[in-house]
């Protein structure tokens, strides 16, 4: 597949990690206006750094988009000469929505809009996507690059700013989720890297058995509950102190906050 990502910040570089190592690519054109700090890239075979995003997209087939919703518009309308029948967009873009894009580039394009997260590096992505009526026809293509790099659901796009929440604002409310276990771990005695290890693998554990048996959560922890135990009493400790609650205000709050930045971009 011939691969452009315009926009090679944080997300994008992330992507670019995981197409490399799952070797999901023909060409990778990855592009940016300061190149300085995709240095790592430069070397990889069939790896193109570059400032151009038009040679970028006269050179590739799938484009994928993750700059900052502000500096969107101005790239569509830059790219949008160059682009032909057969380009397939997909854009990881926050808030932009796909009648947004069809107003600058017109319905005749495939578009897609993807919603991965940064565990898109190592594979583990989850991605939601969704796209206008052409692009229907090329949402297999979509789920085929994303499901080599992770696990892919397609909803309508009416649910893309919840699924930015849960998914992509999600890697960081599961990164604190750990380092609050680690920061326990430490408290009861283990160093802080074997704390994080204790963490990381647990979680791990956890979501592997939801996956493999898909048991709801509270069947898995039936069977750890011990009548009296430790870990009841541990579990009801942390809901007095509003665990749940306060994960799920969280969330509410950045889905709110999501929403805000989507009218001021409309
Ligand atoms: N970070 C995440 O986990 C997720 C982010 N997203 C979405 O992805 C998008 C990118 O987010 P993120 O990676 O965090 O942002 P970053 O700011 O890290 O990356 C955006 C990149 O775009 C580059 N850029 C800006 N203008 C241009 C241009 N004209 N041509 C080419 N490249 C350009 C910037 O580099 P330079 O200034 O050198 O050009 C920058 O590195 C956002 O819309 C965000 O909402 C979605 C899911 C998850
Ligand atoms: O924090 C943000 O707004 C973006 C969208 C999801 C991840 N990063």
């Amino acid at each position: 597949m011939k691969i452009a990502i315009i926009g090679t910040g944080n997300l994008g570089k992330s992507i670019a990690k995981g197409l490399i190592t799952k070797n999901a690519i023909t060409t990778l054109y990855l592009t940016k206006r300061n190149l300085d700090d995709i240095q790592e890239f430069e070397g990889y075979k069939n790896v193109v750094l570059t400032t151009d995003n038009i040679e970028a997209v006269k050179q590739s087939d799938i484009l994928i988009f993750a700059v900052q919703p502000a500096h969107f518009e101005k790239i569509l309308n830059d790219i949008k000469p160059y682009l032909t029948e057969n380009h397939v967009l997909i854009s990881t873009i926050t808030g932009f929505l796909i009648p947004k894009i069809e107003s600058q580039i017109g319905s005749d394009n495939f578009i897609i809009r993807a919603m991965p997260n940064t565990a898109i590096a190592v594979g583990k992505s989850m991605t939601c996507i969704c796209s206008n009526k052409k692009g229907e026809k090329r949402i297999k293509i979509a789920e085929a690059i994303f499901n080599r790099l992770g696990h892919t659901l397609a909803i309508p796009e009416s649910q893309m700013q919840a699924a930015t929440v849960v998914c992509a604002s999600g890697i960081a409310f599961w990164m604190r989720l750990i380092r609050a276990t680690t920061q326990a771990a430490i408290q009861l005695g283990f160093d802080a890297k074997e704390a994080q290890e204790l963490a990381m693998f647990t979680s791990e554990g956890a979501a592997n058995l939801l996956i493999t048996n898909g048991n709801h959560p509270e069947e898995e922890i039936d069977r750890v509950t011990t009548p009296q135990g430790c870990t009841i009493t541990g579990l009801n400790e942390m809901e007095h102190k509003g665990l749940s609650s306060s994960l799920i205000q969280g969330m509410v709050a950045s889905f709110n906050k999501i929403n805000a930045i989507k009218k001021e971009q409309i």
